[in-house]
């Protein structure tokens, strides 16, 4: 369990983060969704100990990062897949790392083996690939077996199937019980990866909530329904106070129900004995909804001399 409470970073007029706090609970993977420059990387640093804040604090399983024992057996992260030194191996890089943090050599090999690395465990960590330094890079956050693990942007430049690769481990990692932060710019991304999200902007929090909620409250997401009995469902529906709408697809007569949930239209239905031929719910597009949310962050940026100039876009 990760638990930021009031978290603020100030880089002299800059504030990266701005009195934010959200929880992060073990067994699913948990989003850490903004756009750039929104303080992501920031918040995780400080998770890490490795950046101090102006207020505010961090703790994981009730401590500070640094009052932890043996740290990297509690925690694991991969903030920058290119620190590896270039002429190491892949092996003898993880090998010292286990050395300095008296964890035994057996377990470089298991983490080899895990992400697909053993083939080339002797080879320069210089001349890996980005996807193959990821997995290089995420090795290390397993060497210690840690309950929690971080990523911070982990698929960027990545091909499909690296992007793929990194969305099962952190998929396999959590239904081991582990905690998994990993942040993302790409609403699309995580939506595929991530069943809840802390979405931020401007490094305050904006919304911590499951995944298909926050898409569905973004997009006012709506829902089909097809009867052969329509009055007699819009009449249940309207009784609880629910908005319907008319529109015919594909020729045939359909509701559209917006403001509840697919769940609560079923159960009115089957109180009332409507028999339905449809019920589905209509998603927006994914990176509008995000996008219309933390407009106000991006608009911002736009506006800031610290600017990277492409807020919002895919990288
Ligand atoms: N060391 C620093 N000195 C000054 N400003 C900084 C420093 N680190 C971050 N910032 C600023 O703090 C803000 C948040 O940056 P941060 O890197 O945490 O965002 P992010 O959400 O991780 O974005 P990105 O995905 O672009 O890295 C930005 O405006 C950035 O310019």
């Amino acid at each position: 369990m990760i638990e930021v409470e009031h978290l603020t970073k100030r880089y002299g007029r800059t504030v990266a983060v701005d009195d934010l706090s959200f929880s992060v609970r073990p067994g699913r993977v948990t989003g850490f969704l903004g756009p750039n420059g929104a303080g992501k990387s920031t918040t995780m640093r400080m998770i890490l100990g490795l950046d101090r804040p102006t207020s505010g604090t961090v703790r994981i399983d009730g401590k500070p990062y640094r009052e932890l024992d043996r740290p990297l057996t509690r925690v694991g992260a991969l903030l920058d897949a290119k620190w590896v030194h270039p002429n190491r191996s892949a092996r003898a890089h993880l090998r010292w790392m286990a050395r300095t943090n008296r964890l035994p050599n057996r377990r470089v090999d298991e983490v080899l083996e895990t992400v697909g690395l053993s083939g080339v465990a002797d080879r320069r960590a210089g001349g890996f690939s980005l996807g193959m330094s990821q997995r290089l890079g995420i090795a290390a956050a397993l060497l210690g077996d840690p309950e929690i693990l971080m990523f911070d942007e982990p698929v960027n430049g990545l091909d499909p199937e690296g992007i793929l690769w990194i969305r099962q481990i952190m998929q396999r990692l959590a239904s081991e019980g582990r905690t998994v932060l990993v942040s993302s710019h790409l609403l699309s991304e995580m939506a595929q990866t991530a069943e809840e999200l802390v979405v931020i902007g401007r490094g305050k929090l904006i919304r911590q909530c499951g995944t298909a909620q926050f898409v569905d409250e973004a997009s006012g997401a709506t829902i089909r329904v097809r009867t052969p009995q329509v009055e007699r469902l819009r009449g249940a529906l309207h009784q609880e106070g629910i908005e319907v709408r008319d529109e015919v697809v594909d020729e045939l007569p359909t509701l559209v129900v917006a403001g509840t949930s697919s769940e609560r239209v079923g159960e009115i239905a089957a109180a009332q004995g409507v028999v339905l031929h449809e019920l589905s719910v209509q998603r927006g597009s994914l990176e509008q909804a995000f996008l219309q949310l933390t407009n106000e962050a991006v608009e911002y940026h736009a506006h800031d001399g610290a600017t990277t100039g492409n807020e919002g876009t895919d990288r």
